[in-house]
Parts: structure tokens; sequence; C-alpha cells
């Protein structure tokens, strides 16, 4: 189910006040359909990790398909007042937003693509005033999602092959951000989530245990197993520390031993508190003696990747991960400081003039351009992204330069095959793209990590992933900070 019908409402407010303000002077100015271009994009792969895997973007699209004001929105802007107490947005302007047709060209990286620092996510060019009510809601749904999307690759890596089941919702930031994270932790490999609602919405499969509660509403631990698999006979995984791990995982060898009696079957323990490593030797053990070698045994509690390598190190006996509140709240990153720049302006309708924003630190100058991403491969493994500005074409060899230190430079020969990643989505305000299923996009992330060499993957100071500026790129942008340098120092306009 798409964003629009999950929220039930335009969302065409989904924005910040002053992008609205903004609309309004671009509109007042006469520029408001001046052709403008922006990227999206970030400054550092989150949780000091080597990638970031992206997603959101179905969710980008459905809001850009629905891109309109109702008169319901028209009407609460126009009942907002000033601090003088005057309408702040005009009945010019109102209507203006009344007849606002989205008719952007929009070129996006597909979700589940691995991606890198400074390279565009998704880059739209139209109008300025399209292009700018949009830029908060691009980055809130494309910032989430990939953020959860990168945690969620990185926690199944860690599992190595085991089942991951999110088990967030309880500890995610609201609704829509539970709703948003079990879809972009299935994106980055889980298998199933506890969330009903998302399982409904996207059909993710869904998976769950039982909670404490349900063993303390009997008086005995043995008697709750024993109700559960009466009603689960086939489908039952009895939490087993509720009062002592190891003798409530007796009782529940004894319980399953009565019940594959009665031709049912236990599928699982889950082991939720204590030392995980140490419980899940004990209890492989106790089970596998009493010939339920096939019944699982799930880890939860405050898990993160960090944490499952951790156990898997200490040979613990787990083979399915039950991950929540570290995961959909990317608990150690909480946001991903992904950005949305100007970085063309249509001058006359032949000439596009470059746009940067200025810093002290060259990281965060913003590069000017229409840009694309070119990932180059040897023998199928990606060994270097190239941004460049598409109406400067690129040919073998080819030389990138490093976006924050012009000292490091890297060539591709013509041996290297590439593929550019930013695909069309919409040609003027038409959608032509279309986006693959969940699953496709699971599996695309899959491959596209497994593509990663393995320096790039460890949690620990991984391996820098090669992004640079095209050289003609990076120098038709050291020529606009030394310009816009000048101008600033000699406070010319
Ligand atoms: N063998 C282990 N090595 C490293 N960390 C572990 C190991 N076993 C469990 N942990 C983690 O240590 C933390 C222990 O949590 P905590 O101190 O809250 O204890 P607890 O076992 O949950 O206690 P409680 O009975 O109160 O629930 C959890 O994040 C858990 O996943
Ligand atoms: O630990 P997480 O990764 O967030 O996974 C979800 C947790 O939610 C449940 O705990 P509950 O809400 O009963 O609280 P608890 O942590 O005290 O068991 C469950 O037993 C897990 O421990
Ligand atoms: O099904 C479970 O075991 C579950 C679901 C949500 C949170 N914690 C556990």
């Amino acid at each position: 189910m798409s964003l629009t019908q999950r929220f039930r409402t335009s969302l065409a407010l989904l924005t910040d006040m002053y992008q609205l303000t903004m609309a309004q002077g671009y509109w007042k100015k006469g520029m408001a359909d001046q052709e403008a271009v922006f990227h999206l994009y970030f400054r550092k792969n989150p949780f000091k990790g080597g990638y970031t895997l992206c997603a959101g973007l179905e969710d980008a699209i459905d809001l850009l398909q629905n891109f309109g004001f109702t008169e319901e929105d028209v009407a609460y802007l126009g009942s907002l007042k000033g601090s003088q107490g005057q309408v702040l947005f005009e009945e010019g302007f109102l209507q203006h937003l009344r007849e606002l047709q989205f008719t952007c060209d929009v070129e996006a990286i597909p979700e589940g693509t691995a991606v890198f620092p400074n390279e565009p996510l998704l880059r739209i060019k139209g109008p300025i005033l399209q292009c700018q009510l949009l830029e908060t809601p691009l980055l809130t749904i494309l910032n989430f999602q990939t953020l959860v999307a990168t945690k969620a690759a990185r926690v199944v890596d860690a599992a190595q092959g085991d089942t991951v089941i999110e088990f967030g919702m309880r500890r995610a930031q609201g609704p829509d951000g539970a709703i948003s994270a079990a879809r972009a932790a299935f994106i980055g490999g889980v298998k199933a989530t506890s969330n009903m609602l998302a399982g409904k919405l996207f059909a993710i499969p869904v998976k769950g245990t039982h909670a404490h509660s349900w063993v303390m509403s009997f008086e005995r631990e043995s008697e709750a197993f024993s109700a559960y698999g009466d009603v689960f006979p086939h489908d039952s995984v009895f939490l087993v520390d509720t009062y002592n791990t190891l003798e409530g995982v007796k009782k529940a060898i004894a319980v399953a031993s009565k019940m594959r009696a009665q031709g049912g079957e236990l599928r699982g323990i889950r082991l939720d508190s204590g030392d995980l490593a140490y419980l899940s030797i004990e209890a492989r053990k106790l089970l596998d003696a009493a010939g339920f070698e096939k019944v699982a045994i799930l880890g939860s509690n405050d898990l993160d990747e960090h944490l499952i390598q951790s156990l898997k190190q200490q040979g613990a006996k787990i083979d399915t991960w039950g991950i929540g509140t570290k995961l959909v709240t990317a608990y150690d990153q909480p946001a991903l400081g992904g950005v949305y720049k100007l970085a063309a302006l249509k001058k006359d309708d032949q000439d596009w003039e470059y746009k940067l924003k200025l810093s002290e630190q060259l990281v965060k100058i913003s590069t000017p351009g229409i840009l694309q991403v070119r990932r180059f491969y040897r023998n199928n493994s990606p060994i270097g992204d190239m941004i460049f500005s598409e109406p400067q074409q690129v040919q073998a060899p080819a030389t990138m330069v490093h976006p924050n230190d012009p000292t490091q430079r890297k060539t591709f020969q013509d041996d290297c095959t590439f593929e550019d990643l930013l695909v069309p989505v919409f040609q003027k305000g038409k959608l032509t793209y279309t986006s693959p299923s969940l699953l496709e996009i699971q599996e695309r992330a899959a491959r596209q990590v497994a593509l990663l060499h393995e320096t790039y993957r460890r949690f620990l100071n991984p391996h820098i992933y090669k992004v640079g500026l095209e050289a003609q790129l990076h120098e038709k942008k050291m020529a606009l900070i030394v310009k816009f340098r000048e101008e600033g120092a000699s406070h010319k306009d």
C-alpha cells in the first residue's frame, strides 16, 4: 500500500513552513518556473560503516505522483497569519498552489543499491518552486529508510545466513516510524516482521513467539507451554526465561514430547535474558539430547550487529535472531544526515548556471552540475564511483579526484565496465519507472552487499570505497569556490 493511502490525506503540506514561504517568494518574484536542479545525498556512511543501502524510493515516487494541494490544504494556508496579524499567504499564490501540477524530471538510484557518501541518490530538475517544496518530504522518506535498511543489512550480515526477524514496533519512533522501518528492514534482509500492519501493507512475512505475560498468566510455566502448544501445535515457540532459563528449557522439552505424541511439533524456544551464549549452548545440548535437534533457538534482548557478531564468536547456538529497538531506531546513529542542495539554475532558455554552497570545510561544499554517478567494475566487482555532470561527456581513461582531498586521484582505463546508477523515474512529471516488488528490492540489496569486498563490510574501520569527482567537474567546482570566496571577501553582490 502506498504512502498516501497509508496516511489517507494529501501530503502537500508534509513539508517545512519555510519551503512554502520561499515558494511564495519565488512566485511573487516571477521565479516560480525557473528551472533548477537539486541533488539529495549524504556525507558520511552511517554506523561508521563502509557502505549504505538506499531505500525509500517507492514512497518518494508515490509522494510525487500524488503531489497537489487540496482545497483543505489551501484553506489551511489561507488561514495563517503573519506577525502583524496580516494574511501570510496571499490569494494569487494560493491560486497558483491550487493549479500546481508536478512537472519535474527525476532520476534516482534504485532501492537496494549500495551507495556511498556524496553520491546523489536522487536528482530533481524542474520549476524551482516545485523542487523547493519537495526538499523536506523527500529527505524524510529517503533519510530514514536508507538508514534502517543499512542497519538491517549490517545485522543480517552479522547473522551469517541465520534468519533475522524485526521485532521493533514497540520501540520505534511512533507508528509511522514503525511502518517505514519494517519496510526498510525487509529491504536490508530481515526475513519477517512482528508488525502485523506492515505485514498486511507490504506482504512482508509475519512471525512471532509469545510474551512473558503468557507464562505469568498461568500458575505454572509448563501449563503455559502446554496451553500454547494446544492452540498452536505446529507453530509454537516457547519463551523459556521467565523464571529460570535452563529449567524453562526442560519444561519446554517435556511439553514438546507430549505435543509430538499428539502429532504436533515444537518449532522453537526463545531466550530473552541472561548470557545468551552460555544459555543457548546449554539449551542446544538439552534439546538435542531429547531428540529435538530441529527445534530452533531464537535469541532476543537488545541485540545489534556487534552483539550478534560477539555471540557468534562465543559459539552461541542461536539460529534465529529477533531484533527490535536497535534496528528500527538505528540506535547508535538515529539520523542519516542526508541533504538536498541546489546545484544548477537555468539563466535563460539555453544556459545552466552552476551553483554551490560554500563552507569553511571542503567536505561540506556542495557539488554543482547536473550530476550522475558512474560505477566502474573489474571482474564484476565495483572498484570506484565517479560523480560527473551529465552535460560533460566522460570517456576512458577517465580520472576522478577525491572530493575532499584533491591530491588523491584514480583513473579508470577502458578495460573496466561501468553502469550509471541514476535511472529515469519521472519525465516532465510523468512516471516512467516501474518499481520492483519489495522482495525483488530485497534480493537486489543482498546481491549488492555480496558484491562488496568484505573489507568494505567489516564493522571496525572498514576500507573506504573510492568515490570521486570527474576531473573536469572537480576543476569547475574549484574555480567556482575560488570565485565565490573572492566575491564573498570583497562583499560584492
Ligand atoms: N554472552 C554475551 N555476550 C555479550 N553480551 C551478551 C551476552 N549475553 C547477553 N548479552 C547482552 O547483554 C545485555 C544484557 O542485558 P541486561 O543487563 O539487561 O541483562 P538481562 O539478561 O536482560 O537481564 P534481565 O533479566 O533484567 O532482563 C543484552 O543486550 C544482551 O543481549
Ligand atoms: O530487545 P529488542 O531488540 O528491542 O527486541 C524486542 C524486545 O521486546 C520484548 O521485550 P519487552 O518489551 O517485554 O521488554 P524486555 O526487554 O524487558 O523483555 C522482547 O522480549 C524483546 O526483548
Ligand atoms: O514475537 C515475539 O517474540 C516478539 C514480538 C515483538 C517484540 N518482542 C518479541
